[in-house]
């Protein structure tokens, strides 16, 4: 039971009345959920909704001291509520497995909060609450860590900057003839085992890899006759995921390290300044030499079997064994049997790691062990128990400056790693939260002016690399006019039929103004579309087909547009100046 006298001779009576009685929701009970969920019920909060989609993992336990050995496997949410019940049985803590983006958790169930905390680990998510949060005018404390970095804002509508007023860092890409012909780096060998993984099993994911080969921070490859080399034997070794999901094991391996490698190093021309590969055939991997390591699979000898770099057989094995797993869970998975990677299942795991190996192998590249490929495959940076720690306190401290009215002394955090101003060292920053962006179409801006060709593209680009992709939105709908074009959602689907036309025939044509809501997010926003001949490229590239050329606030776009009509009224009046 909780000493509440201790707290409310801190606190003092009325404020601890207030933090009890506030409902708070706080989204993920990972790292610092954990922390957080336990600092929230000993700082006397006894109305709280946790939400998290999750099962515990044996690799969260060195950090989410909620749990423990016993609940792996458990809904995090559930037992991060058990658990900090025992802080305090007397709280009201209410645990939702689920998705933040489930319909449930519409706009109705935000309202229902006084405060809501994020302890999320993905921009999507994040970006979800922030709109919730503004829509239902709650005020979002907003947290995220990345090994000793961290950092604590808060977000309050119309009075600080949004979660999604400033760009966001997009992940590092690769450009794609590094990843499929020219590999140099042991990231590049797990990027291209991913690749493989999502080609052989699941639905292609390019994410990480750049289509046009071009943009990355690696400089673009070569001159114009290398870049035709590797276009011409990246389209030569070409198969369709169907193609090599109908292959067994020793065909993949021999497709994918000694029929492709060939091809590679047929192209002399990419080989002038570099080492040329080495084809590895399966005869050759299980067969000479290594035998035995190949029939023991890889062992545990020396250290811990995770940090074990594989000798060829070794890996030959663990792709052989890990293939098998994958089809046999591929056929089990019913109808839609895509998998999806995932870092911390073991197959998919060993599967990425053996292929990486094996092209480090054939591009003489140094091997990596699982673990080292966990991190680069998993986009890891080691998370810091002490890190989520400190961010969880903040976010409390942030709370209590809201419920005692003192909104203006709360503060956006920074948790760093080396110390800062010369020899006062500080390891943690804190400034004034900044105000809004007002070119922010999320929180401030409602006219968006979008350069798109509306002749050669489709709605279903509108939708899913305009609507969804750049502005995340979960459900759109769009009118032009009083009609409406499109709407997503259950019950919907017979707009389906509007997908595959061109813009210009659903009335989105230059100088539109095309109004488009997501009632899930509870956000609106119009479009003032620019038709652009020159914007339609590739079918295959979301890049360059559309452009914003500017956000407005839709009062100052009023009185431009007033100005502007003023203007044509009176065009012989002199320029006045300003
Ligand atoms: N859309 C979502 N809805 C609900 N919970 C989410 C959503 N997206 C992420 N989460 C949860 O947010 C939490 C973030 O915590 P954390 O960053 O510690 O991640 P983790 O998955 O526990 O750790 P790691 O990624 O390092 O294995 C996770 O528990 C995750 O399940
Ligand atoms: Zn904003």
């Amino acid at each position: 039971m909780l000493d509440y006298s201790a707290l409310a001779a801190t606190l003092g009576e009325e404020l601890l009345q207030k933090i009890r009685s506030t409902r708070v929701l706080m989204v993920g009970t990972g790292g610092i959920g954990c922390e957080l969920l336990k600092n929230l019920v000993a700082a006397g909060f006894a109305n709280i909704e946790c939400i998290d989609f999750d099962a515990i993992d044996v690799s969260n336990l060195n950090r989410q001291f909620l749990f423990r050995k016993a609940h792996v496997g458990r809904p995090k949410s559930e037992v991060a509520r058990e658990s900090a019940l025992r802080f305090n049985p007397d709280a009201n803590i209410v645990a939702h497995c689920g998705s933040i983006f489930d319909a449930q958790f519409g706009t109705a169930y935000f309202s229902s909060f006084g405060l809501v905390f994020n302890a999320l680990d993905n921009l999507p998510a994040r970006r979800h609450v922030n709109r919730l949060c503004l829509s239902t005018n709650t005020p979002l404390i907003e947290s995220g860590t990345a090994g000793y970095l961290g950092q604590v804002t808060v977000i309050r509508k119309d009075a600080t900057e949004c979660f999604e007023c400033q760009p966001k860092p997009t992940p590092k890409t690769y450009p794609v003839c590094t990843i499929r012909t020219t590999p140099s780096a042991p990231i590049h060998c797990i990027v291209w085992a991913k690749y493989m993984f999502a080609k052989v099993f699941g639905a292609v994911d390019d994410d990480d890899v750049d289509d046009d080969g071009s943009g990355s921070d690696e400089g673009g490859e070569g001159g114009d006759e290398e870049k035709v080399a590797m276009l011409q034997a990246m389209a030569q070794t070409r198969k369709s995921g169907a193609q090599l999901r109908a292959m067994d094991a020793p065909q993949l391996f021999d497709y994918l390290f000694s029929e492709q490698i060939a091809s590679l190093l047929a192209m002399d021309v990419l080989w002038k300044t570099r080492t040329p590969p080495q084809i590895i055939s399966w005869a050759e991997a299980t067969g000479a030499g290594d035998k035995e390591a190949c029939e023991a699979g890889p062992s545990a000898a020396g250290g811990l079997r995770s940090q074990k770099v594989w000798s060829v057989a070794e890996a030959a094995q663990a792709f052989a064994a890990s293939h098998a797993a994958l089809v046999a869970q591929y056929a089990a998975a019913g109808e839609r049997p895509l998998l999806s990677f995932d870092k911390d299942a073991a197959d998919c795991m060993r599967f990425v790691t053996a292929l990486a190996n094996l092209r480090a192998r054939c591009f003489s590249i140094a091997p990596s062990s699982e673990f080292d490929a966990k991190a680069m495959a998993g986009n890891i940076i080691p998370a810091i128990a002490t890190t989520n720690a400190i961010a969880a306190g903040l976010m409390v401290v942030e709370a209590v400056k809201l419920l005692r009215e003192a909104a203006d002394e709360c503060r956006t955090s920074f948790i760093m790693q080396y110390p800062t101003r010369g020899r006062k060292a500080r390891y943690l920053n804190a400034g004034p939260v900044a105000p809004p962006n007002p070119q922010c179409f999320v929180c401030q801006a409602q006219f968006v002016t979008l350069a798109i060709n509306t002749v050669a593209t489709p709605l279903s680009f509108f939708v899913d690399a305009v609507l969804r992709g750049h502005f995340a939105l979960q459900e759109p709908s769009i009118e032009v006019g009083s009609a409406v074009v499109y709407e997503s959602g259950e019950g919907a689907e017979d707009m389906d039929d509007q997908l595959p036309k061109m813009l210009d025939a659903v009335r989105i044509t230059d100088s539109a103004h095309v109004s488009v809501t997501d009632y899930l997010q509870d956000c609106e926003f119009t479009f003032v579309i620019a038709h652009d001949p020159g914007l339609a490229p590739g079918a295959d590239e979301s890049d360059g087909r559309f452009r914003i050329l500017r956000a407005d606030h839709a009062k100052r776009k009023r009185e431009d547009d007033q100005a502007g009509e003023a203007k044509r009224a009176k065009p012989n009046e002199e320029p006045t100046q300003s």
